[in-house]
């Protein structure tokens, strides 16, 4: 699914009206009327709805739903914010429509606004500002906007919370934007949903089909999308009748340290669940013996030193290869990882330590191969890029390293987006914070090397494991419950998510 500026949302509204010969109060009229079903699903007429509108089509929209909700008896008061004495022409079309059906209740606010007393039974429905949002609120707005947060009503915002940006909200003040229970967003999400320090303003959103032009929408460009199951479903290549293990590649995982056998064995059985056909596990001579037993399914490799990584490997035979979890942060390792770099022409992925490396050792990135795809956390991220003050600063910076080195970045979090060196930004809805617990970020290594040595492009490795990890992670919490889920209980749900990915629907 794409995700559109605002102005591509606003330039899709108009294509669809003068192409798909939709009159534009019937394009908010259909917007009204899957609003008003939605609310009239979730909240009964024992609620009494307070509607805050605009002067534009947000507010056009939110005057609609009056209308709708009074009709099916509704107890609805609108307070209507014209301050410049101008309304958009849909939005004085939908004033007039509900007076013509007798609404009592229609509050127009020019200067003072005497605020209703909102209890915790009320439902707000924000129509204030939507996509046409041009800089942060304030003054009389910022205030109605304080007011409705201070209160304990329930807030259903339409379109986008007002006062949010839906891409960068560098330069917003957070104390002036509405704070949502509930967000209706018209067609597509917005990119700033998708952002963790949105999460208390955005609240639960759902996005309403209202029949925006597709054709607009297929045609247009956007670096942002949101990975569905459907795109992943049709990634994956099936298995020939007749495959054997050489089909299905021999990766190298250089991963544990004395002290971390742990993550060289999540990542390891990961691999193994995810369909590769040969794993050699390379290890420190002191981890042979756990590594041999935990995964018998692998083949174990001693490194030359007792604890910890320190002599790069011949790649000859390996098709794909993972470097990082559980490896340390050894002078020795640091250098055997760069050495490593230099040997390497197989597909590689680079996590926890075999990143963390770069932040003392900056002028090593360049020896990064092309196409190498790096698996940062935010943390392990800004140890390279610097402090971020937001998501989309962090985004941002992320999308140059990405194109400076010409390499994908997994950056991972509660929506991990996949950076291609192109500029694409492909963001996961599967996953919750059960996964927050540690070795959850082993079990994704482990997975995208079994797809690379599989032959899977970089692109498609990253999204189907990232899809599939996070996939695995909701079987796991169905099972477990966020609270005890460990990274051993995704791994034990990678069957059932690699079936539920595979089998056709
Ligand atoms: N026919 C259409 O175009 C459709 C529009 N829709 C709705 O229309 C919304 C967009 O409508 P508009 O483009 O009219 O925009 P808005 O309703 O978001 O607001 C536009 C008005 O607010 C003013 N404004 C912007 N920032 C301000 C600020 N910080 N302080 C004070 N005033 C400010 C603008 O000058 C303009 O007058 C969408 O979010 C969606 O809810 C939907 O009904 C779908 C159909
Ligand atoms: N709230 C969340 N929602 C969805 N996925 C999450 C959430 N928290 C963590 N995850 C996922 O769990 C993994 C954690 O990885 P990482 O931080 O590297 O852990 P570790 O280093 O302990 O293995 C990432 O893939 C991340 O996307
Ligand atoms: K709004």
């Amino acid at each position: 699914m794409k995700i559109l500026s605002c102005t591509q949302q606003k330039q899709a509204d108009a294509y669809t009206i003068a192409q798909e010969n939709i009159l534009s109060i019937n394009l908010m009229e259909k917007a009204a009327s899957l609003l008003t079903d939605e609310i009239c699903r979730r909240w009964d007429k024992s609620h009494r709805i307070i509607i805050f509108a605009g002067s534009g089509n947000n507010g056009g929209d939110a005057v609609a739903v009056a209308r709708m909700l009074f009709l099916k008896n509704y107890t609805v008061e609108v307070y209507l914010f014209n301050i410049t004495g101008v309304l958009s022409d849909d939005c004085m079309k939908n004033v007039q429509r509900l007076q013509e059906c007798g609404f009592p209740n229609y509050h127009e606010i020019s200067n003072s606004f005497d605020p209703p007393q909102l209890t915790k039974d009320d439902i707000v429905i924000d129509g204030l500002f939507g996509s046409g949002l041009n800089k942060p609120l304030s003054g009389g707005f910022a205030s109605v906007v304080k007011y409705i947060n201070a209160s304990q009503a329930t807030v259903v915002s339409i379109d986008l919370p007002s006062g949010l940006m839906g891409e960068d909200n560098s330069n917003n003040i957070r104390q002036n934007i509405i704070r949502a229970d509930l967000t209706l967003s018209i067609q597509l999400p917005k990119l700033s949903f998708l952002f963790a320090e949105n999460e208390d303003i955005v609240g639960e959103w759902k996005v309403l089909d209202i029949g925006i032009s597709k054709n607009f929408i297929e045609e247009a460009s956007t670096p942002y999308f949101i990975t569905e199951a459907n795109e992943i479903r049709q990634l994956i290549k099936p298995r020939s009748r007749f495959a054997h293990k050489g089909n299905f590649g021999h990766g190298l995982l250089i991963a544990g340290s004395y002290g971390m056998a742990g993550a060289s064995i999540l990542a390891a059985r990961a691999c193994l669940r995810s369909g590769i056909g040969l794993l050699t596990v390379h290890t420190p001579v002191r981890n042979h013996d756990i590594v041999q037993t935990s995964v018998p399914e692998a083949m174990v490799q001693n490194d030359v030193h007792e604890l910890y990584f320190a002599e790069p490997v011949d790649l000859d035979n390996f098709q794909a290869l993972a470097i990082g979890p559980g490896i340390g942060q050894e002078e020795e390792t640091a250098l055997a990882t760069f050495d490593q770099l230099k040997e390497c022409f197989i597909p590689l992925v680079l996590d926890a330590d075999a990143l963390n490396v770069f932040s003392t050792h900056r002028n090593y990135l360049n020896r990064i191969p092309k196409r190498t795809i790096l698996t940062p956390h935010i943390g392990e991220l800004e140890r390279i890029i610097g402090r971020c003050n937001n998501s989309f600063e962090r985004l941002t910076k992320a999308k140059e390293l990405s194109a400076y080195l010409q390499c994908y970045i997994v950056l991972k979090g509660a929506h991990t987006v996949v950076i291609t060196p192109e500029g694409n930004c492909y963001f996961n809805q599967t996953g919750n914070p059960g996964m927050a617990t540690g070795g959850s970020g082993d079990v994704l290594t482990g997975i995208i090397l079994a797809l690379l040595s599989q032959g899977y492009s970089q692109e498609n490795a990253c999204r189907i494991a990232v899809y599939v990890h996070g996939l695995a992670g909701d079987i796991a919490r169905n099972r477990v419950g966020e609270i005890s889920l460990t990274a051993g209980d995704i791994i034990e749900a990678l069957p059932e998510a690699w079936k539920n990915i595979t089998e056709t629907k």
